[in-house]
């Protein structure tokens, strides 16, 4: 059987979950054999670093660097990636060729013994890397003593499990792809613990010259999921050049209109400003950059500093 495609990923458990979704997919798709679509390992730097927040080691393009490389030098032919770790950015070559459609968008809290973050005991220790988490947590309980969790998910899970933190948040997305939802105590809210842009998305980058292969892809991606993609990273666009900041944006489509939600928040949880705005799927971006407009006007200057 020849190889019709060569599948890029990074090598930890969920990107190849996520690799083999796209395999199966497109396997299903045009009805051949799986065997007709290689996986193809390429180790990334942000996969090395364990000890440091990625926002100091150097941002998301950690995760994506020698994938993009491996694409253009044609290495692989697409490349699979979490949206939520894709740079707004992509380099010049590469375009994204669509999102699958998505999972559940929602947080989930992996409490050892306690059910939800409300019931968590004064002071508990809570692990996660992310700063918009961390500074929702910060808002929603200040006392708690947040630290720096990093690792795959697997490792985040034993070290709750372990009791050397009392809790942790993960993407109920990535726990379902690892089949590990069972480990789920509760799902936070969308209104209490909005999102991070992009969560819950699968994205497939592929290089705009290989018009079938874009046609091909499109056929197992969502066009809904597009533009909700769309507008949230329009909307991180224009926020967040240095990944330092946290910042949750959504949006949900129905027929063809398109809400967005988007919050930033001070690191410390002190301040948050948000913005909604509505309209059609058309103006997806627009969409996103006006609400991210919004809040640069509303919210103190040194609000994206860092
Ligand atoms: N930054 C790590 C990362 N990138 C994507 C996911 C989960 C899957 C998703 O959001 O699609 C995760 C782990 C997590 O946040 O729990």
């Amino acid at each position: 059987m020849t190889v019709r495609l060569k599948i890029g990923t990074r090598g930890s458990p969920l990107a190849l979950a996520q690799a083999y979704e796209t395999r199966r997919r497109l396997a299903a798709h045009f009805k051949t054999s799986e065997d007709a679509f290689e996986i193809c390992i390429i180790k990334v730097m942000g996969d090395e670093i364990l000890d440091r927040a990625l926002s100091e080691a150097g941002g998301k393009g950690l995760f994506t660097r020698e994938l993009d490389q491996a694409q253009l030098d044609s290495q692989v032919d697409i490349c699979v990636h979490s949206a939520k770790d894709l740079p707004t950015l992509l380099p010049e070559g590469l375009i994204v060729a669509g999102y699958l459609p998505r999972e559940d968008v929602r947080d989930a809290f992996i409490g050892g013994a306690a059910p939800t973050l409300a019931e968590l005991p004064q002071g508990a220790r809570v692990g996660s890397a992310s700063l918009r988490r961390q500074a929702m947590i910060r808002r929603l309980r200040p006392d708690l003593q947040i630290e720096l969790l990093r690792g795959n998910v697997q490792t985040r899970l034993n070290k709750v499990a372990s009791g050397e933190f009392a809790a942790t948040l993960l993407a109920l997305a990535g726990l379902r792809r690892l089949g590990l939802a069972d480990k789920v105590t509760s799902i936070l809210s969308l209104d209490e613990f909005p999102p991070a842009c992009g969560q819950g998305a699968i994205a497939i980058t592929a290089r705009p010259q290989d018009k079938q292969l874009l046609a091909d892809v499109a056929a197992i991606c969502d066009p809904a999921t597009g533009y909700a993609l769309t507008a949230e990273r329009a909307f991180l666009h224009v926020l967040d050049g240095s990944c330092r900041t946290p910042i949750a944006g959504h949006a949900t489509v129905s027929g063809d209109q398109l809400k967005f939600y988007g919050l930033v928040l001070r690191k410390d949880g002190s301040q948050a400003f948000d913005a909604r705005i509505e309209g059609p799927v058309s103006e997806a971006a627009s969409l996103g950059e006006q609400a991210a407009r919004k809040i640069l006007a509303d919210a103190p200057s040194d609000i994206l500093a860092f």
